[in-house]
């Protein structure tokens, strides 16, 4: 399905709310299925990826329901699941094969997963090395470092583990199948990566440490008896927001106020950002709850400069690097976007996704081997024919991209939001 984007000069007034966090929903499923009782799931994210987490669940077994816009997950304990019967279908979805692996590891039976084209080809040994020091029995069944995975029962022991890349889904998959190791389990990331797992752990009953070290950070979980069961609450993905975030800063006269956004530190380095390039921000209501911290976000028009994004910062912006360089595209002067190589192993190769859709739009753009150097361009965007390649992040990226540049903008394939944000071109149109 094509998707034809008009230029758009009327400010965004008015407030609205975004889907739950993808991240945050995948795990209060996974959590919730390993766990003794019943999870209840508010403002879950019913997006592909986490459709196919549930999915993976439910084929082993796991009671998972929807009843009025909550979802609950009756799990039987940390040995409670089945095996199951057919292959683990993780569709589109990196964070569902990482996970779902590191906890497969820890099982006493066979299982095989595997995913869409784009999926198969993304790097699975930084997930199949440190599991199989534990003990793990993972293998790449075409022997190339991807998915399809096979996994079969084996008995792990406890790692300290020191991640090359600052990678939620590697330190998750290790953390989880610590779990059900003979010994206490470590990750050591130089940059703290997303911590949702590590947060939703404890509310699970699960015993996580989290310090400051020589190498980074190190997170540490025990072996567990048992997870419990817990209420879960998801606030608004900060990664879907920023599409709206970026609307509104780039169309005069816009102010937005965007209700009930998570903005834990380590996933809210978009807000940073902007704040570098001169936005015009403010959060207001905030508040932690189940450990997540969450804010409504005020968003006015704003007159954009280039800046600096690189280090510490982009494993906390890691996926709305696409937006920022459309926000780039439009501000004054240079942005560099620096230490950003994992964008190459994302759904696309997200640097040169990115860098060939921009140059399309006529934007002073080159490609760099972590990132991308980007000059402001005060005449503005051409519409084009936008290629995301499949990839849900840049189909959004370039739909906001279509709204300011001049003449008609036509996303491919746009129905790939559906993966992380299905309602998309729904709440654009209003
Ligand atoms: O753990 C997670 O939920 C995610 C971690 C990030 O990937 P990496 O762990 O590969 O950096 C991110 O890009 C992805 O969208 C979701
Ligand atoms: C990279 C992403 O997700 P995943 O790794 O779960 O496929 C994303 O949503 O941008």
């Amino acid at each position: 399905m094509n998707v034809n984007i008009e230029k758009q000069t009327k400010p965004l007034l008015g407030e609205m709310v975004v889907p739950g966090d993808k991240s945050i929903s995948h795990r209060s499923i996974m959590l919730g299925a390993i766990a003794k009782g019943t999870t209840s799931i508010t403002n879950f994210l019913k997006g592909a990826d986490c459709i196919a987490t549930i999915d993976c669940f439910r084929q082993m077994g796991v009671t998972i329901e929807e009843r009025n816009d909550i979802i609950t997950v009756t799990g039987g304990g940390l040995r409670g699941l089945k095996q199951p019967v057919g292959i683990l279908e993780v569709g589109n979805s990196g964070t569902t094969t990482r996970l779902l692996s590191g906890i497969l590891c820890g099982q006493n039976f066979k299982s095989i997963l595997s995913g869409d084209a784009s999926l198969n080809k993304r790097p699975m040994n930084r997930i199949i090395n440190p599991l199989s020091q534990m003990g793990g029995d993972i293998v790449s069944i075409k022997k190339n470092g991807c998915a399809p995975l096979e996994i079969n029962a084996a008995k792990l022991h406890g790692i300290d583990y020191l991640s090359k890349v600052s990678s939620a889904q590697v330190k998750s998959a290790v953390l989880l199948a610590g779990l059900y190791a003979d010994a206490p389990t470590s990750v050591t990331e130089k940059v703290l990566s997303r911590n949702h797992t590590e947060i939703m752990l404890k509310a699970f009953g699960g015993n996580v440490s989290t310090e400051d070290t020589y190498d980074g950070t190190t997170i540490s979980v025990t072996p567990a008896d048992e997870l419990y069961a817990s209420e879960i609450d998801v606030p608004g993905d900060i990664s879907s927001a920023a599409y709206f975030i970026a609307a509104a800063l780039l169309i005069p006269g816009s102010e937005l106020l965007i209700k009930n956004v998570g903005i834990n530190d380590t996933r809210a380095g978009f807000l940073q950002a902007v704040l570098k390039m001169g936005g015009d921000l403010t959060l207001l209501n905030a508040l932690t709850s189940g450990g997540e911290a969450k804010a409504d976000i005020l968003v006015r028009h704003s007159k954009l400069k280039g800046t600096t994004i690189g280090g510490k910062l982009i494993p906390s912006l890691i996926d709305e690097i696409p937006i920022l360089a459309v926000l780039a595209a439009y501000a004054e002067g240079e942005t560099v976007i620096k230490d950003a190589a994992e964008l190459k192993v994302k759904e696309t190769n997200r640097i040169d996704t990115v860098c060939d859709n921009l140059k399309n739009m006529g934007a002073f753009v080159t490609p760099t081997e972590d990132g991308m150097i980007i000059t402001g361009k005060e005449a503005g965007l051409t519409g084009a024919v936008i290629d995301p390649k499949f990839d849900h992040r840049i189909a959004m990226a370039f739909s906001i991209a279509g709204l300011i540049a001049k003449g008609e903008t036509t996303i491919k394939d746009g129905h790939c939001v559906d993966v992380s944000f299905p309602e998309f071109f729904t709440y654009f149109k209003q």
